[in-house]
């Protein structure tokens, strides 16, 4: 398995990667043609905000995985893509939050009390002493755009610091803010006019690009704007003009809509915009804590494990995870075998749950059965991408439970349909991990699942299943294992049987010729 690394992360989530035994290649140049190249063989890719994971991305990396963010911000990966190719984009939402937060405090103060202006003419020799008179955040008012994780702990330390705090949020409640101190604004302007500081803490979306321009910088008079959530929100040629020639004060940014920022850019024009190069998440605390969270979802990922910070597949809890994981290649199975029994065009999916089961979260479960309803149709299905193709199929996919359970502790019943057409297969784990096919559409059955396997379908009349035996025998095809099951003597009867190879055409024509069988069906799992 090989981890492909494209922007620097910390030695501690490299070290963990190659001691669960990967190959780890860190490549911090690649981009272009080179990075199709690199990721063509890799498994997993881990990237922080320097990387573009386009959709040439995805269609280059076949056997890739996941991709994991070391950090929060995802707006550098196409997860659109990432999804249709059934591959994880997982970030690592918490390590850098105070970090991030921590610079988002340094940048109010570098830019209000003018440090790196002063820094740079003392330096330069000068005692510039008379030329900064700054501005105090104690009694000002902190306009917080998105309270988040990283907005929360920006409230808590100036709140701290003696600033009144108004927040411009449409996802979160008056409670939320209030428990931070602060007052839900519903309207950005007011929120902006309200603000001496203004500090930005949302995602790049397409509902926040752009979202602070001109006319919301013209209501920052004196303010200062401090932006260390994304570039692209904020139009940098209305803040520099607005700084400069405008209403305010000053700002202070940690992030650009081109990085790194060209030396054309007209901020590097303006004294009183700070600017960083993307340092937010820059401490050694919070590189070694995503660099290890990145790693571990990687790890997950590659070991069929729960991804938790998966953005893109159904989420699991940890803790209830190794109830449901027996289920998932259960389901899977029983997936696989109902589309290749109906063998038509599939209208919708049913998963069934009984018994124990039915109390867990069984969304990943679900996409498991999903997943093998799909196999079999298309080349490349997992988890994370077989709700979206049902989806973009027109196939209704419904879920159902019943904590009541006649005969087994546990039954997943996978129904599959088309139109008149409808078939359910139903497993069961004997002693809790021993996969059972236990029903084909209402017979009762055992069967392993596993290989090659025939299903038969014929009159319920002495001889027949000798006549089945001795066909393939004649052909070469030995039967490992067989079930039968019927309705009624001399009524349908279903046999199961576990062969050692698949079984060709011709012998199925073979045995169609006898008018005592009605149906075969073959079907081919794990994969062969
Ligand atoms: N400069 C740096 O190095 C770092 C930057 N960041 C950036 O900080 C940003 C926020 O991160 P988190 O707080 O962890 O995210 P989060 O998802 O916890 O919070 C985002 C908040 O924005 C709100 N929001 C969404 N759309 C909005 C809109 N149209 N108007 C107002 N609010 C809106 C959401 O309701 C949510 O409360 C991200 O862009 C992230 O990439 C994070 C870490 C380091
Ligand atoms: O976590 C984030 O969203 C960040 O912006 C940090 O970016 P970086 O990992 O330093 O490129």
């Amino acid at each position: 398995m090989k981890v492909l690394v494209t922007d620097p992360i910390d030695d501690a989530g490299l070290d963990r990667l190659r001691e669960a035994g990967y190959e780890v290649e860190t490549n911090y140049e690649a981009a272009g043609d080179d990075l199709l190249e690199a990721v063509a063989d890799a498994n997993a890719l881990i990237v922080r905000s320097g990387t573009d994971v386009n959709e040439a991305v995805f269609e280059a990396a076949e056997d890739l995985v996941i991709v994991g963010r070391a950090g929060i911000g995802v707006d550098n990966i196409d997860i659109e893509a990432a999804t249709d190719h059934g591959v994880i984009v997982a970030n690592a939402p918490e390590g850098n939050v105070r970090a991030a937060a921590e610079h988002t405090v340094a940048m109010a103060f570098a830019g209000a009390r003018w440090i790196p202006q002063a820094h740079t003419r003392l330096k330069d020799g000068e005692w510039a002493k008379s030329d900064y008179l700054g501005y105090e955040v104690n009694n000002k008012t902190l306009g917080i755009i998105g309270l988040g994780r990283v907005g929360q702990e920006v409230a808590k330390r100036l709140d701290g610091l003696g600033m009144d705090l108004v927040v411009f949020d449409p996802y979160i409640s008056e409670e939320r803010a209030a428990q931070f101190g602060a007052e839900l604004i519903d309207d950005l302007d007011d929120c902006l006019e309200a603000s001496d500081f203004v500090t930005i803490h949302t995602p790049l979306l397409p509902e926040t690009e752009n979202m602070i321009g001109e006319e919301e910088l013209a209501l920052l008079e004196d303010g200062f704007l401090i932006n260390c959530a994304r570039g692209g929100i904020v139009d940098e040629a209305a803040l520099a003009d607005a700084v400069e020639n405008g209403p305010m004060a000053g700002a202070a940014l940690d992030v650009f809509a081109e990085e790194p920022l060209s030396a054309d850019s007209p901020l590097l024009d303006v004294d009183e915009i700070v600017v960083t190069p993307h340092l937010g998440a820059s401490t050694e605390a919070a590189q070694e804590n995503v660099a290890v969270d990145t790693a571990d979802q990687v790890v997950a990922a590659l070991n069929d494990q729960p991804v938790l910070n998966a953005l893109n597949a159904p989420s699991v809890d940890e803790t209830a995870f190794p109830r449901i994981e027996p289920y998932l290649g259960l389901s899977e199975t029983a997936g696989k075998i109902a589309a290749q029994l109906l063998g038509e065009r599939i209208s919708s999916v049913e998963v069934h749950y009984e018994g124990d089961i039915a109390n867990e979260d069984v969304d990943l479960v679900t996409a498991s059965a999903l997943k093998g309803v799909f196999k079999p149709l298309e080349w490349q299905v997992n988890a994370v991408n077989a709700p979206r193709l049902a989806e973009e199929r027109g196939i209704e996919v419904t879920e159902s439970k019943t904590v009541q359970t006649e005969d087994f502790q546990s039954l997943v019943t996978v129904k599959v349909e088309d139109g008149d057409t409808s078939l359910t297969v139903s497993g069961t784990l004997f002693a809790g991990d021993d996969p059972r096919i236990v029903r084909i559409d209402g017979y009762r059955v055992d069967a392993i699942p596993y290989g090659h396997m025939l299903v038969a379908r014929n009159k319920d009349k002495p001889g027949v299943i000798g006549l089945i035996g001795s066909v393939l025998g004649e052909n070469d095809i030995n039967i490992a294992g067989m079930f039968n099951a019927r309705e009624t003597i001399g009524g349908e009867a279903l046999t199961v049987y576990n062969l050692d190879v698949d079984v060709p055409d011709e012998v199925l024509e073979e045995l169609l010729a006898d008018d005592r069988i009605i149906e075969l069906k073959t079907i081919t799992l794990n994969g062969q």
